[in-house]
């Protein structure tokens, strides 16, 4: 196909030059692709294919206007492609075409989604970090905001995180990280980008110190403290956009350096667990960011989600946005004001990168100018509420260069027409008085205009004619049309140039001449009207830097207005922020699960005591100092939601926010670590327990004294001993050497005895009541730990059949009376673990484990009720009622489904399977019984 010749030949060509996965090549009033990549568009976007011709061969053409290639474009990208696009120009002998752009998914300018779009680089930092677990360099660019961010990361866990927060859509690995496999499936698995070998060359610290220092200035490099990776990321990222042809490097005006150390530590873990922006099922709405969002534009949205991802750590920052917010909150009517005039700006960012690559249209600048005008209207509402105008907010609204903001407005004020077309080369866009030439135009247009308009009257009069009009269309230019019944009576000079069914149309000569002269001037208009929108685009681009500040500004005051919507509106309050590890919530809340759920209340207190009278609340003993606590409690009792609450609290105190609480101290933390449940990863195919023990084993090394960790289960991926050794050593290391501040819920009641044996760890649990057999829910935590699980009233709960939670119950109030667990070997004082031989309902001690004379427990089963199950049958299985009214063997009446999960029981062996396999053996017996 390569031979090909002409046009097609010229494409084929084209591509070879370029890595990208398609090209788009112009011809005429079209872009055109052929062969393989016509097939693929075409199925991709259904488009039609048809056959070219060149030279005796025949090749798959696709092609779509010229006008229509942004959502084609935006299309492909969107699932994944890379799309150079080659343009045609004009040359001496004929036309010529070049590629002028590859668009990737992190330089789609066109983006109709309102998060941030980062493209990213990742540099390996052998010199740091350990040879096998290097440190690293990042760099992160959003080309439709033109924000432009470095950061280090001290291993591969943290360049997850890092990659984690920001969400790249495509990521440039560095020449070291190309060849590192395990990072690079990471990195797959856990961001949704796509992976872009660039020029390796773009790398090399030399040339990537250079294109910083070109584009951002001479002292960059050493302002932003950062080593040569991230450098060189930085450096790698501005090639690839540069070779890209985003055009947008103009609208990328500063680089900031993000520093771990200022903001909380979140893992991606916990990211996802604490369902920030997503859910776990990967939903946007119940996410915490869905719950808060009160913003009233785009770029108020990207920033109050940042603010989530990014939780700061200084107090003073923290305090100031809180100012605001409290500001913001009791000012009602302003804040309603202030969002009111912030639903009429447009995405400033988005609109200088436009404006930088050329893109921007009279509408877009129109944009620019009203979003301009938002600002003076925001800060008049601030300064005249005195509530607001003593807050942080005034210092907020004059922070851009307000003198410059409303020069640029009063500019496009005096340029931009007031309902301009969206194209850009058929004039109209711009205001009569703005330029004197254009002036002119415009005013001899009128002039000729006027005339036309009238044309008609003056003729009737003129020579006494009925039903004429003036008019235009394309193939008549402009015409005199006449009614039938006068057509015969029109003076000589007019020349007929069509017949209709109802009239004639004539021109004239002077028609003629002033459809000529109008032609002319409306090309004039164009042209002139496009050079000089043009000179305003270009003019509007130098000031990005501007508009980026303005952008700024309003979107934080509309994340700041957002959180005291949503304080106010859902009786939040202001946290009192402190250094050190107090953590103390009087009737806290999720903020989440408040939303949906009559939320029962419940206190938390870490760290030491005030030793005030007020804080006897939660735990009853002021003088304690509490950092672990263990959580107890039945399942779907609420320890995990407790839990959560405690980290969402923390969270949003520390991006500014109020909280879900009637009163709440917090200590500051440097970082919040999670592992819950991972029943998600089996569905990925991972081993469960070694997604648990990894994160597990990365909080044990991350975190610190100033952290909050939650540990929800640990070691139930893993048989029961195992498990509850793991979950006991690791309480023992967070308590006496990372000295977090921890909250571990577990159904291991063996764990409840370290409160006697450390210092610091606390027992609580989630009360339930259980009266007659019946389980009710209380949702409130008290001091102290659980003494049941009431697992089996859940399974009942959730219709496992009556002769399985029978046995069940069964089964634990044998292991119950007979201390299996505790039990010793007859006259040793080492523990010997004991069998429960369910099938005799006895219990066998490991020498005869086989089935040998029995050591513990001298009831058999056949002494017990018989009648039990008959007690529970009333509206039951069909099994349960058939089985055991005799006073016989239970078993002997049940059919042979029901027998066979009864022996599956028997067989298993409790204490040495994992939790999440039993829970799916119970899922198969439901089955099995409800399928017969
Ligand atoms: N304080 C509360 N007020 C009202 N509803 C609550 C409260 N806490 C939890 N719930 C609700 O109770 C249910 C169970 O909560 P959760 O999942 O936290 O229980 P759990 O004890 O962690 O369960 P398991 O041990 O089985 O994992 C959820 O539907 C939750 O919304």
């Amino acid at each position: 196909m390569t031979e090909a010749t002409g046009i097609v030949g010229e494409f084929f060509s084209l591509k070879e030059g370029t890595d990208a996965d398609l090209l788009a090549m112009q011809c005429g009033d079209f872009y055109e692709f052929f062969g393989e990549d016509a097939e693929l568009v075409s199925e991709e976007l259904d488009l039609k294919v048809s056959q070219k011709s060149s030279h005796g061969s025949s090749y798959p053409m696709a092609g779509v206007p010229l006008d229509d290639l942004t959502p084609y474009l935006k299309a492909l990208v969107e699932r994944g492609y890379r799309v150079a696009v080659a343009d045609q120009y004009e040359t001496d002998s004929g036309h010529a075409r070049e590629v002028v752009r590859v668009v990737t998914p992190g330089t789609l300018l066109e983006t109709s989604d309102a998060d941030a779009q980062y493209l990213a680089a990742i540099v390996a930092d052998s010199s740091a970090g350990s040879a096998d677990d290097p440190a690293y360099g990042l760099a992160f660019a959003d080309v439709t905001t033109g924000r432009f961010l470095v950061a280090e990361a001290g291993d591969a866990d943290e360049t997850l995180t890092e990659l984690y927060r920001f969400d790249p859509v495509e990521v440039l690995p560095g020449p070291d990280v190309r060849t590192d496999d395990d990072l690079l499936n990471l990195v797959r698995e856990r961001v949704d980008a796509t992976l872009t070998l660039h020029d390796t060359e773009a790398f090399a610290p030399k040339r990537a110190t250079h294109a910083v220092r070109d584009q951002f200035g001479g002292e960059t490099v050493e302002r932003l403290a950062v080593d040569e990776p991230a450098v060189a990321a930085a450096g790698a990222v501005l090639d690839y956009v540069e070779e890209t042809g985003a055009g947008v490097l103009a609208s990328m005006t500063r680089i900031q350096a993000h520093r771990g150390d200022d903001h909380v530590t979140l893992d991606a873990t916990t990211q996802r667990n604490l369902e920030l922006t997503e859910t776990m099922q990967g939903e946007r709405e119940g996410s915490l960011f869905a719950t808060i969002d009160h913003t009233a534009t785009s770029a108020g949205g990207r920033l109050l989600k940042e603010w989530l991802q990014r939780p700061r750590r200084s107090l003073e920052v923290l305090e100031r946005r809180q100012e605001s917010v409290a500001a913001l909150s009791t000012a009602a009517l302003a804040r309603d004001e202030i969002q009111d005039t912030l639903g009429d700006a447009y995405d400033l960012a988005r609109l200088a990168s436009k404006a930088s690559h050329g893109s921007a249209d009279a509408r877009d600048l129109l944009a620019v100018q009203e979003t301009l005008g938002v600002l003076p209207a925001v800060a008049d509402a601030v300064a005249s509420n005195p509530e607001l105008a003593d807050s942080p907010l005034s210092g907020i609204v004059d922070r851009p260069d307000r003198d410059a903001a409303r020069e640029l407005r009063e500019t496009l004020e005096e340029a931009i027409a007031e309902e301009p077309p969206s194209t850009v080369t058929q004039g109209e866009l711009l205001q009569y008085g703005y330029d004197d030439e254009l002036d002119e135009v415009i005013e001899r247009h009128d002039e000729i205009k006027g005339w036309l308009d009238t044309l008609a009257e003056r003729e009737k009069r003129q020579y006494g004619l009925s039903h004429v009009t003036v008019d235009r269309n394309k193939t008549d230019g402009y015409y005199i049309q006449v009614g039938k019944s006068a057509a015969d009576g029109v003076p000589d000079h007019y020349e007929q140039i069509k017949t209709l069914k109802n009239s004639k149309r004539f021109t004239t000569d002077e028609l003629e001449e002033k459809e000529r002269e109008i032609l002319r001037l409306e090309e004039r208009r164009g042209d002139l009207e496009y050079d000089l929108f043009e000179e305003l685009r270009e003019e509007v681009a130098t000031r990005a830097e501007l508009l980026q500040d303005v952008g700024r500004t309003l979107a934080t005051v509309d994340a700041l207005a957002s959180l005291a919507t949503h304080a106010a509106e859902n009786r939040w309050v202001k946290p009192d922020l402190q250094r050190g590890d107090r953590l103390d919530i009087d009737q806290g809340r999720h903020p989440v699960v408040e939303q949906t759920t009559e939320f029962v209340p419940n206190d938390v207190r870490l760290g030491p005591a005030a030793g005030a009278a007020g804080q006897e609340r939660a735990s009853g003993r002021a003088d304690e100092d509490r950092g672990f606590l263990v959580v107890t409690g039945p399942n779907m009792s609420g320890k995990s939601t407790y839990m959560r609450q405690v980290a969402g609290i923390v969270l949003l105190a520390q991006i500014g926010s109020f909280v879900p609480a009637k009163e709440a101290e917090i200590g500051l933390v440097d970082g919040i670590f999670t592992r819950v449940g991972a029943l998600d990863e089996l569905a990925q195919g991972r081993s469960t327990f070694m997604v648990e023990m990894s994160e597990l084993s990365n909080i044990l090394h991350t975190a610190t004294e100033e952290s909050l960790v939650i540990l929800d289960e640990v070691g139930r991926g893993t048989a029961t001993y195992d498990g509850i050794s793991i979950a006991w050593a690791a309480t023992e290391y967070l308590h006496n050497e990372v000295k977090a501040k921890t909250l571990f819920a577990t159904h291991y009641h063996e764990l409840t005895g370290l409160a006697e044996r450390l210092p610091r760890v606390a027992n609580v649990h989630v009360a339930a009541d259980e009266r007659d057999g019946d389980v009710t829910f209380l949702r409130t935590v008290r001091d102290g730990p659980t003494d049941r699980s009431y697992g089996i009233h859940v399974a009942d709960l959730a219709g496992v059949p009556d002769p399985v939670v029978d046995r069940a119950q069964d089964v634990l109030e044998r292991l119950r009376e007979e201390k299996a667990i505790e039990a010793k070997g007859g006259g040793s004082s080492e523990p010997v673990q004991t069998v429960f031989d369910v099938s005799s309902g006895q219990f066998r001690g490991p020498a005869n484990a086989d089935g040998g004379e029995r050591t513990n427990g001298e009831r058999e089963r056949s002494e017990r009720d018989p009648h039990r199950n008959a007690s529970r049958s009333e509206g039951g299985s069909r099994s349960s009622s058939e089985g055991t009214s005799d006073g016989g063997d239970p078993n002997e009446t049940l059919d042979p489904d029901a027998k066979r999960v009864l022996e599956d029981l028997e067989d298993i062996d409790v204490n040495e399977t994992a939790p999440v396999e039993l829970l799916s053996k119970v899922q198969e017996w439901k089955r099995t019984l409800e399928e017969n």
